[in-house]
């Protein structure tokens, strides 16, 4: 027979919570159907309305927090507007630090059915605030005005505002002044219903080391009014601007940048330092958004790749060759594939510039390139995978299988795919010796981890 769902849509009913969803909402059950409720913590009493019901489980929304846990962290009203992109800013850091941890030794058990594993307790921020180097806001109009800032959670409603408590002040200074200065300059703002209009998103990408900032405009169509003038604004009102770049993406979708890009003003890179390894950022390529964490996660990542001097390395999903020129320092020779050019790009410039030559570079998709270079007859002792949040393709891991380089180190911001990919790689006769989670993202639910995987 069944089940009845024991809540309708809008019931106002009082629930405790008992867990934590991977995305940061509260577990309650009524009579055994899980509600998720954002915002509230394991052990808290609320009044809770529901909003949505499905076979199996509903949704809600908080409507009065009756009893409070002792991780949580008070939010004035006030400052809502400062927590875009944070959905467990209202968790103590201990709290959340704790929570990524359990989700990374559950999904380990439950996906991966790992055995014989050692997870070490995750590494955290001392100052888990402001860490952000990048930020890439929606614009959109209210009242006549040109505003930006984050998309109200599950809506495409932008909230005004340049204020992030994950952002570094740099970026936030940098937003604010773009804003305030295409409002001055009469921009129009992009209107996402309509596919009308001019700006769609400001970009500012801060380089913590050198102080340098990238500033990129992502406009509708090519044309761009007033671009000399905002130039000449933006040079005059943030002094450590290095670039100013304008792209454009005329396609209806949810990708940010397009593949056109202009440099408007100054150099088409900004530079930053990683340890003492100097790279060229272009605006096109990813770069780890928190500087801190990044060193911690690399020197981790270099320790499991345990090298003498004597390795080939592949270095898979290299972007801008941030792993592939520290592991080149500790080896013979390093290859590294990345799909997007223009981090290929930064990855051979950025070899040349601090006189690595023991390393190349190739662009194109990891799966294919890796499985042509094994049938060139290339061989790698150490792997290493750094993909994004979706994982490894089949096809890779089924070539590594085949390969066997002696180590694998894989590197991941997403416990899920990663617990996936760990499966599989086990199945093929690897065994996972240590997972190390690092805390890359405080005050939101994502969590990273690099895994030192041997041959069995
Ligand atoms: C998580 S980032 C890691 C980059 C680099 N290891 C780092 O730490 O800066 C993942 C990278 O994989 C690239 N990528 C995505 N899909 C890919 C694919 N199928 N083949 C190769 N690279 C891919 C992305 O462009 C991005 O640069």
């Amino acid at each position: 027979m069944e089940k009845t769902i024991p809540v309708s849509k809008n019931d106002v009913i009082d629930v405790e919570f008992e867990d934590l969803t991977h995305d940061g909402s509260g577990v309650a059950k009524v009579e055994g159907y899980p509600i998720f409720v954002p915002y509230v913590l394991p052990g808290e009493k609320a009044q809770i309305k529901v909003t949505k019901t499905n076979k199996g489980y509903g949704f809600g929304r908080l409507m009065e927090l009756k009893e409070k846990s002792i991780d949580r962290v008070e939010v004035k009203k006030e400052d809502a507007h400062k927590y875009g992109g944070s959905q467990l800013h209202h968790l103590s850091y201990e709290g959340q630090l704790k929570f990524k941890e359990k989700t990374v030794r559950e999904v380990m058990a439950r996906i991966g059915k790992l055995k014989d594993v050692t997870i070490h307790p995750i590494i955290g921020m001392e100052q888990p605030l402001h860490y952000r180097n990048k930020a890439q806001v929606p614009v959109g109009e209210k009242d006549g005005k040109l505003i930006a800032g984050f998309f109200r959670p599950r809506s495409h409603d932008i909230v005004d505002t340049n204020e992030s408590i994950i952002q570094h002040p740099a970026v936030n200074e940098a937003i604010q002044a773009v804003k305030e200065i295409c409002n001055e300059l009469g921009v129009e703002p992009y209107n996402e219903k309509h596919h009308q209009g001019v700006l769609r998103h400001i970009m500012a990408r801060y380089a913590k080391q050198t102080g340098e900032l990238m500033i990129v405009l992502i406009t509708r169509a090519a044309r761009l009014p007033q671009k000399n003038n905002l130039v000449e604004e933006i040079t005059a009102r943030l002094p450590h601007v290095k670039s100013i770049v304008h792209n454009v993406n005329s396609k209806r979708t949810n990708v940010i940048m397009g593949e056109k890009t202009k440099v408007l003003w100054g150099n088409d890179v900004i530079y930053d330092y990683i340890g003492d390894v100097k790279f060229a950022i272009s605006p096109l390529s990813f770069y780890q958004i928190n500087p801190d964490q990044t060193k911690v996660l690399y020197s981790k990542a270099l320790e499991f790749a345990g090298l003498t001097g004597e390795e080939t390395v592949i270095d898979a999903y290299c972007g801008i060759g941030t792993i592939s020129l520290s592991l080149a320092q500790k080896a013979k020779h390093v290859l590294g594939v990345e799909v997007v050019p223009e981090a290929i790009a930064d990855a051979r410039r950025n070899a040349l510039i601090n006189e690595i030559n023991n390393v190349e570079f190739e662009v194109g998709e990891a799966a294919n390139v890796i499985s042509e270079w094994y049938q060139d007859g290339n061989r790698a002792d150490v792997l290493v995978v750094d993909p994004p949040r979706k994982g490894c393709e089949e096809t890779l891991l089924n070539t590594i299988i085949e390969m066997k380089p002696k180590k694998v180190v894989y590197v991941s911001c997403n416990p899920a795919t990663l617990a996936r990919d760990l499966r599989i790689l086990e199945d093929g006769g690897y065994h996972a010796v240590e997972i190390q989670p690092v805390d890359m993202f405080p005050m939101t639910t994502h969590c990273e981890a690099v895994v030192k995987l041997v041959l069995s």
